[in-house]
Parts: C-alpha cells; structure tokens; sequence
C-alpha cells in the first residue's frame, strides 16, 4: 500500500447516485462531500446543506450503498473538480484518499459515518505504539495515572513481561500493518496516538532497510491512520535530526537539517510530514525533539547515546566502564521523567498555544567526561577506559552539543526538573548503589 500514491489508494466508497439526489449539495460530488463529513466529522467547509449518511431521509440513505467502483477515476475527478473550482471559492483541505477506505470488517452497512466524539470531560484513549522499548513504558504509567488504566493500551510487536502484561492493557500491534492498526484504533475508539515505534541512530545504521520500513513506511501508516480517525497525534523525534552543517551550540528549532543517518533522515521526515499533514488536512501532529534520556528502569534501544545509562549499570555491577565516545564529546540529555513530562504537556497544550508543530526540548548537556565525575561522587572507585567506535563518533560529532527550546519555554511553559547533578543521585538512587558500595566494600 505504502507504494500507491494516498490519492488513489482506496478500494471502497460510500456513493449516492448524482442524479436523483435531492440534497443540495455543494460544487464537489456527493460521494466527496460524505466522505468529507462522515470521516472527518467536520461540516462542509463550502456550507452547504450535505448532511452526514446518519442524518440523511432513509430514501436518500437507501441510496447510499458501499459497493465497488472506479475509486482512482470517480476520486481523482471529484479531488481534482475540488480543488480546481471550489462550489465557494475557498481552499478546501481534502483527507488523502487511503484514509478513507472501508472494510467491510469493520463497519456495518447501516452505521453511522461518523466517528465516536468526546465530549470535553471525557478522557482520550490511548495507544502507544512501540511501547516496549526504553520510554514507552514509562509512558503508559504516567498516562494511566491521568488517564486511567484502561484507556491507555501499550502496543508493540515483541513480547511483553509479566509486570508489563499484567499493569494494563497490552496488544499486539506492527505499524507495518496498515488495516490491523486500524482495525486497533476503530475497535478501540483510540483519538490519542502517541508513536514511539522506530529503529534507533546505531541500529538504524546497522540495518537501514529495516530503519527505512519502520521510521519512513510505518509513519506513513500512522499518518494516514490519523487523519482519517482525527487523532491527536505524538511523534519524537531527536537531535539526530540535525547534522554537520546545522549550527550546533546551541541548535535553535529552526535551522538547517541535513543529518547523515538514516534515523536523522527519516526523523525530519516526520516532522515534515506531520507539519505538512496539519496544514494540509488539519491533523492534529505534535512533536517534540528529544536529547539522549536517560533511564533506571529500562534499556536504551540501540542508539548514540546509550553510552550514558550503561555507566550506571556497569558502574554499579562492576565498577568498571568502557565508554565508545571520546571524553569531550557533548550532547543534549535528559531524565526520563522531565522527557514524559514534556510529551504530557505539549500533548495538553491548547493549540492556540502552539505556534509551532514541532519543538526542541533540553535539560542538561555533557561530555562523558562530565558524566563520569559525578558518577565518581557516587562511586570513587569506578574504573574508566575509552573504547571509540568509529561509527557511533561519527554520529555524535554531528549532532547538536546544546538545544535551544526557548520557544517550547515560552509557549507552553516547557521547564526541566533534572539537572546533571539530581539526575545522577536520582539513577543512583533507583538501582540501589548502596549494594554495590556494599559489595565492594
Ligand atoms: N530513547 C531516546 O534517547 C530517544 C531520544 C530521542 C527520540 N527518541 C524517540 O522516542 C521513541 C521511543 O524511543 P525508545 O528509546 O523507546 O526506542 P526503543 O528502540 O527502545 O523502542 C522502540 C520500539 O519499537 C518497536 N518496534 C520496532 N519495529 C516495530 C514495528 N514494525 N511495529 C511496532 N513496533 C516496532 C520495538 O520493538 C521497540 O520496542 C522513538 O521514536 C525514538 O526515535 C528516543
Ligand atoms: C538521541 C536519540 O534519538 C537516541 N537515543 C539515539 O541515540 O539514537
């Protein structure tokens, strides 16, 4: 599906026959002007008397049948007749057309055409996809602590533990899989999306095919998924958005992006696309940039910055630690929570809020070097040697030293709670050094 252009992707419309219609209809065709307000529930923008399939007379939703036709044909001329010559004038945003396919499956012939809304009070349903790589449980904590337990469901393709399995809902779900994930926000009546599925900078460089299908096609996918189902929807993406020729301290949110990874790539592809979809069709897209983050409780998957978790682990197991960065090398960071935090706030945000659609976000910046001093206030006795990887330096030595989030400061009032020094007591203080003083001891 990824392949065929959004336009001409769908397989099955709802149509009312154009001849004997006796709804005053705006300049498009009927068939467009249904699909525009059942699937996005929004009223004709030319203000025509269209109404939605479910307030339509049952003579006229007799006519309204779900039955094959020359989609590509009827749809591109209907798009095309749109946006060409409006019935009032204005520009008309129009949902791409593989949003709008119906499966049989999952919508009975005589349902409504619209969308489950909530009201204001309601809380969102939630799903996460990728949830169980370093920050999505962490996630699903903090949003089933605001949101309540069952209206958060944890998505990914590999197994969850016990404890994960067993604190929530939890479903399988690959993003490569177009009609399943929709399948999971219909039945589920998701309108929150919060997409954390993707390869990592290092893995990413290590298999760029799968990099290629999971951070470009998947996102297509949720894109699409979105915009047909109006969900408010999160992307991260990185500092490994910006590369050598960015300016790199510190690195405003606006400026040139040119990475040399196939994660950085495919990550300023998502902000684009996101950017691109809200203008274009209203999707609701936030997303903000995230520095390395730094977690006790889960393991990074596979990226640059993974060097600054593993020193605490190896730290507190073996007192010893071999880092593959060189010692001055800086990098943006950050504490898990603030990183929750700030996806919890900017997804809350009003909109009017938002005068941007993507965001850097920073707490702290250091070198390795840095680092392993005020670890060695925890633990005198670690042991330090430097181990380069080509690869990972590289990567590194391309990215931003410091963010500059003060538009996510001044617009939705962003502020860190970590600094370097409460960041490092704080791991300590989760995975128990006292054991490993003990021990040493
Ligand atoms: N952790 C960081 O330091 C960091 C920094 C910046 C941005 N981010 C972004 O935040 C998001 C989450 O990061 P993370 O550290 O938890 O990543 P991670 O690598 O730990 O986890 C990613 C998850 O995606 C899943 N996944 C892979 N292929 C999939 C598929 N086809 N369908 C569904 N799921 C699939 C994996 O199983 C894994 O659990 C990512 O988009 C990442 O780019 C993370
Ligand atoms: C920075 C971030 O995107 C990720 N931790 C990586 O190193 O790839």
């Amino acid at each position: 599906m990824d392949h065929v252009p959004p336009m001409l992707a769908v397989l099955e419309v709802p149509v009312v026959k154009n001849q004997q219609d006796p709804v005053p209809r705006c300049g498009t065709t009927p068939t467009f002007c249904l699909v525009l307000i059942g699937f996005q529930k929004r009223r004709c923008p030319i203000n025509c008397s269209c109404q939605p399939a479910s307030a339509l007379s049952p003579a006229d939703r007799q006519r309204i049948g779900r039955r094959k036709m020359p989609i590509v044909r009827n749809m591109s001329r209907a798009v095309r007749q749109l946006l060409q010559n409006p019935g009032c004038g204005c520009a008309i945003p129009v949902i791409p057309a593989r949003c709008i396919g119906i499966s049989p499956r999952q919508v009975a012939s005589d349902a409504s055409f619209h969308s489950v809304s909530f009201s204001n009070s309601d809380h969102p349903r939630v799903l996460i996809t990728g949830g169980l790589g370093q920050l999505g449980v962490g996630l699903a904590k903090l949003l089933r602590k605001r949101f309540g337990k069952n209206n958060v469901i944890l998505s990914d393709i590999r197994k969850p533990a016990d404890n994960v399995f067993y604190s929530g809902p939890f479903i399988y779900a690959d993003i490569l899989d177009y009609k399943n994930l929709r399948e999971i926000v219909v039945n589920n009546r998701i309108t929150w999306l919060f997409h954390y599925s993707a390869l990592l900078s290092a893995v990413g460089e290590a298999n760029v095919p799968l990099a290629r299908a999971v951070n470009i096609t998947g996102l297509h996918n949720v894109l699409d998924i979105a915009a047909e189902h109006n969900l408010r929807l999160f992307v991260p993406s990185t500092i490994g958005a910006f590369g050598p020729t960015s300016p790199r301290n510190p690195t405003p949110d606006l400026c040139i992006q040119r990475p040399r990874t196939i994660y950085g790539v495919s990550k300023v592809h998502a902000e684009l696309m996101g950017e691109y979809y809200h203008y274009r069709y209203g999707l609701d897209f936030r997303c903000l940039r995230y520095p390395g983050i730094i977690s006790a409780d889960s393991q990074p998957g596979g990226g640059t910055t993974d060097y600054a978790v593993q020193i605490f682990h190896d730290a507190i197991k073996t007192g010893k630690f071999q880092c593959y960065l060189k010692p001055d090398t800086r990098l943006p960071m950050m504490y898990i929570d603030d990183c929750l935090k700030a996806t919890l706030e900017v997804m809350e945000a009003p909109a009017e809020a938002l005068s941007m659609r993507t965001y850097n976000i920073s707490a702290m910046s250091f070198t390795p070097e840095e680092l392993v001093q005020e670890v060695q206030k925890h633990v005198p006795e670690l042991q330090l040697t430097y181990k380069v990887d080509e690869t990972r330096q590289a990567i590194a030595d391309s990215w931003p030293m410091n963010f500059d989030d003060r538009n996510a400061r001044r617009d939705w009032g962003w502020k860190h709670d970590y600094d370097l020094p409460e960041l490092v007591t704080t791991m300590f203080s989760f995975l128990g050094s006292d054991s490993r003083i003990a021990r040493v001891n």
